[in-house]
């Protein structure tokens, strides 16, 4: 799914308007019509108090266009005006009149927070105070108010965006934010609903389409796209009936050290669960036995050294190389990397103490050969860029980055984000329980493995990205967040593979009941 960026956005409406032959008025009406519909299937009437709270732009003419019908239609709707700005929109005036006909209770004018109305908790907030053309911080009453919408523990429901977050840049003043339980948005979700400092606004949304232009959404490419099981599928390689394991490569994991020789195991399962034909690990002597004994599908070459690696050196011509975890980032090891990189071929995934040698010594960064993964988390990321003041400064750094060197990097998080030049795909499987040791280990494999079959570096890596994450989906199931370890993921990864072919969830309401709501 795209992700349209604010001026995508604005340009969408302007060519529908134009190619539909219709006013902004009425792609408004179009749009506070579809919250009506929303609200109405799931309230059927109910005589809840619902408080819509509108600015003086085009977001709080969604709230007009709203609150009319809930009038119309017998809600107990009380509705306010924000009035931030003596500037209102053309269709916020047309709108205030229209609601102004339909209702002997017109919107309360607030030029403060001192008259906040009385808001119980089984009411309904309605947030359409700003959207998405926020562009400098909310009034200090602006955000007193938006403090009240969460002290009154109320459900908050926020049109187009939380009011107070913008759409392009980090927020200044967490307090000057909604706290949105569920934001309905139109046409496209927005980027700051997945990033970490902001997806925290935005706990539930869901995208309204409001009819834009069917062409201008397919034939606009944005900096920005949400990756699912519908982007996934696609990129699916089926296996020949006569295939045979050499048709799907030959992987091969470098890494380990004395104590570390866990995340070679890992990564070498997974790699062989991803699909991989054949699976050669090279770590020091030390993990040859615990390795041979504990996955014998595993082939194990190992460095002239016991407990770390020295010598890169393998008589094999793997058709994939993912090389870091567990590596330790002593000197002889950090060498040992250099020569490797400096004769290295093959296509690369760089993990863990990969990482964190090349971000001590940048000039290896050069001999990465196109389009080098590089699967950091935080901490490694840090190292490799330097500090960022914000989600959007990080994401800047990493696109500059993989541009510079041509590298896809994976940017783990509670949306992994992968970012190839200036492209940013955020990944939509995965849950808190993979905060555990060794699912990067996992992941390394599953790119690796994908490579050795055949997929290119950038799809290799949205679809394991996206099967770690739903594998860890389904594993959470039996384990919950706590009790998830690595190892359990990498059981689930054929579930993950299978799931991909499911239809998606039917809803579980029976089919009569669905008729009856007609
Ligand atoms: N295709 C769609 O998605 C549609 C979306 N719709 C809705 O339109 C809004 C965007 O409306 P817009 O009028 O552009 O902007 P806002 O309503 O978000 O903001 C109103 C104006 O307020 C000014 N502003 C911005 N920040 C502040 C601030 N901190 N304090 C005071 N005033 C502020 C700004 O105007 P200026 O001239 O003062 O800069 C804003 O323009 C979108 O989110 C949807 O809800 C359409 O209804 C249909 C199609
Ligand atoms: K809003």
């Amino acid at each position: 799914m795209k992700l349209f960026s604010k001026e995508q956005i604005y340009e969408g409406d302007r060519l529908t308007t134009e190619r539909q032959n219709i006013s902004s008025t009425d792609l408004m009406e179009r749009a506070g019509t579809q919250i009506f519909n929303w609200m109405h299937m799931r309230m059927q009437g109910a005589q809840v108090p619902v408080h819509v709270f509108c600015g003086i732009g085009n977001n709080g003419g969604d709230g007009l266009v709203l609150a009319r019908h809930l009038t119309t239609h017998g809600y107990n709707v009380i509705t306010y005006v924000v009035n931030y700005s003596e500037t209102r929109s053309k269709d916020f005036l047309i709108n205030y009149d229209r609601i102004k006909n339909v209702s002997k209770d017109w919107p309360k004018m607030m030029t403060n927070s001192a008259n906040f109305p009385k808001i119980h908790k089984d009411d309904i907030i309605v947030d359409a105070v700003f959207g998405i053309g926020l562009n400098r911080p909310p009034a200090e009453w602006v955000a007193e108010i938006f403090q009240k919408f969460r002290a009154s523990s109320a459900f908050t429901l926020s049109i187009d965006i939380p009011s107070g977050l913008y759409t392009d840049k980090a927020i200044a003043n967490e307090n000057a934010v909604v706290h949105a339980n569920y934001t309905l948005s139109f046409q496209s979700p927005k980027l700051v609903f997945f990033l970490p400092e902001t997806a925290k606004f935005t706990v539930q949304w869901e995208v309204l389409d409001i009819g834009i232009d069917r062409d201008y959404l397919v034939n606009t490419e944005t900096e920005a796209e949400l990756i699912s099981k519908f982007e996934i599928l696609p990129l699916y390689k089926p296996r020949e009936k006569f295939a045979h394991k050499g048709n799907f490569g030959h992987a091969l994991i470098i890494g380990g050290s004395h104590g570390k020789i866990g995340a070679v195991n890992l990564a070498s399962r997974s790699c062989l669960s991803s699909g991989a034909g054949l699976v050669t690990a090279f770590v020091p002597e030390c993990g040859y036995h615990s390795l041979q004994a504990s996955i014998p599908e595993v082939m194990v070459l190992t460095d002239k050294e016991e407990r770390y690696i020295s010598d890169i050196k393998f008589n094999i011509e793997p058709n994939a190389i993912g090389i870091g975890i567990g590596l330790d980032t002593r000197e002889e090891t950090m060498k040992a990397l250099e020569s490797f990189l400096e004769i290295n071929k093959n296509n690369l995934v760089v993990d863990a103490d990969g990482i964190n040698i090349i971000a001590r010594k940048k000039s290896l960064l050069k001999l990465l050969p196109p389009q080098t993964i590089l699967t950091p988390h935080p901490k490694e990321l840090e190292r490799l860029i330097g500090k960022w003041s914000d989600d959007f400064d990080k994401l800047d750094k990493v696109k500059s980055l993989s541009s510079m060197y041509n590298l896809i990097i994976v940017v783990k998080g509670a949306n992994t984000v992968i970012v190839y030049k200036e492209k940013i795909y955020i990944n939509t499987t995965g849950n808190p329980g993979m905060a555990t040791a060794g699912t990067g280990d996992v992941l390394t494999g599953i790119i690796t493995g994908l490579i050795a079959q055949g997929y290119e570096p950038l799809p290799a890596t949205l679809f394991a990205v996206y099967i770690h994450g739903r594998s860890a989906d389904i594993a959470v199931e039996d384990y919950g967040y706590q009790s998830l370890i690595a190892s359990h993921i990498i059981e689930t990864i054929g579930e993950a593979y299978i799931d991909l072919f499911k239809p998606p969830e039917q809803t579980t309401e029976p089919a009569q009941e669905q008729e009856e709501q007609q």
